[in-house]
């Protein structure tokens, strides 16, 4: 029988230190996100991040904490029984991260009968830090514990028509009555470093702007390529003009080159430039996280005001929007039916 498998990040149990530096442990130390060899990632994440780090992170957390839990895994859940409404097959969701587990996850699935699961990676683009460690821990799972199931992944979904236009339309009810005058597209960003380990041709990932334009088989794994792709596609459907429109990379950690523009550094040139009625979207996440709920919405607003600024507003993820939910159905329920997936056609 088919079923579907959800899979989110994760947060912590509580917004305390206590809870927080389990979860961080798990997420720093996997080595697709932290891809240092073994020992000297013990030492960083053990020895140093997570040694100051829980509390801070735990701080920040408590602000955008909800009576439900954490945001990231309440919307996650309200996704997943609007989508149960939707299919006849079972639906399950995990966390990479925490305690809802993905193995749990699978189990729930295996106990409904199902033994050929489509996993959904909830992430529209593909970065080894988001995308593929979730399907290499359900691989490993697969492997350890349910050496019967079939898994068959859903594919980045960053340029798929029907993402995009549920995204712009979700952006435009977002911006209704916002008066505007620049929309940014911050997306997590990720160490320069994983996109050249990313590449499968070793050669084509230059990550010097040109790149990104030349047609090639690194783009199936170029996080850099794709989210580019996402701002062109919604910027076309909202029929934005291209100097209204910016793209950066929010969330880095101290060390490593990662992804540039850097958001924080774009808040200030853009209010330098007298852009100063600013809408900023966040589609690297389907739902709404303590990533777009206090570094852009909280953290961003105050620095881009502090900057010059006069107005700001954060926009929100798409959630548990209705129309977001039916497009899932409809990817869900086609595989269901043909056995095929017409998700992101490579380029
Ligand atoms: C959009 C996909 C994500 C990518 C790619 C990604 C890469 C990445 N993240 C870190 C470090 C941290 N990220 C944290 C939170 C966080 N990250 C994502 C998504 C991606 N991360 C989400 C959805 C969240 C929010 C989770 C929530 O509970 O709301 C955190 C934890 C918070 C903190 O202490 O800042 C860390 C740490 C790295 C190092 C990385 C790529 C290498
Ligand atoms: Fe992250
Ligand atoms: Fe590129």
């Amino acid at each position: 029988m088919k079923g579907v498998l959800l899979v989110n990040l994760g947060s912590p149990d509580s917004p305390t230190p206590k809870d927080v530096k389990p979860y961080l442990d798990e997420f720093l130390m996997d080595e697709r996100v932290i891809d240092a060899p073994k020992w000297l990632r013990t030492i960083l994440v053990r020895g140093i991040i997570l040694q100051t780090r829980p509390k801070k992170s735990a701080e920040a957390y408590a602000k955008i904490w909800w009576e439900e839990g954490s945001p990231l895994i309440v919307i996650s859940e309200r996704f997943t029984n609007k989508l149960k409404a939707q299919t006849k097959m079972p639906v399950a969701l995990g966390m990479r991260y925490g305690t809802m587990t993905i193995k749990n996850a699978m189990q729930e699935l295996k106990d409904k009968g199902v033994d050929d699961v489509l996993l959904v990676p909830l992430y529209p683009h593909y970065a080894m830090s988001s995308f593929e460690t979730v399907v290499v821990k359900v691989l490993e799972e697969q492997e350890a514990s349910f050496p019967g199931m079939k898994i068959t992944t859903l594919p980045a979904f960053y340029k798929h028509p029907e993402f995009i236009k549920v995204l712009s339309e979700s952006i435009k009810d977002g911006l209704e009555g916002f008066d505007y005058d620049h929309v940014l597209f911050s997306y997590h960003g990720i160490p320069e470093r994983h996109i050249r380990k990313n590449d499968p041709t070793s050669f084509h990932c230059k990550i010097d702007g040109t790149c990104c334009n030349v047609n090639s088989v690194a783009h199936n794994t170029c996080y850099r390529h794709q989210v580019y792709d996402t701002t062109k596609m919604v910027k076309e459907y909202l029929g934005l003009q291209e100097e209204q429109v910016s793209t950066s990379f929010q969330s880095r950690l101290a060390g490593d080159p990662w992804l540039k523009p850097y958001t924080d550094y774009e808040f200030e040139r853009l209010a330098k430039e007298g852009k100063k009625k600013l809408a900023v979207i966040t589609p690297a996440f389907v739902s709404d996280c303590l990533e777009t709920l206090e570094e852009i919405a909280m953290e961003g607003k105050e620095q881009f005001l502090e900057a010059g600024g006069a107005d700001y507003k954060h926009i929100p993820c798409m959630n548990d929007n209705d129309a977001w939910v039916k497009v899932m159905a409809k990817w869900v329920n086609d595989w269901e039916e043909t056995n095929k997936l017409d998700v992101a056609p490579s380029t």
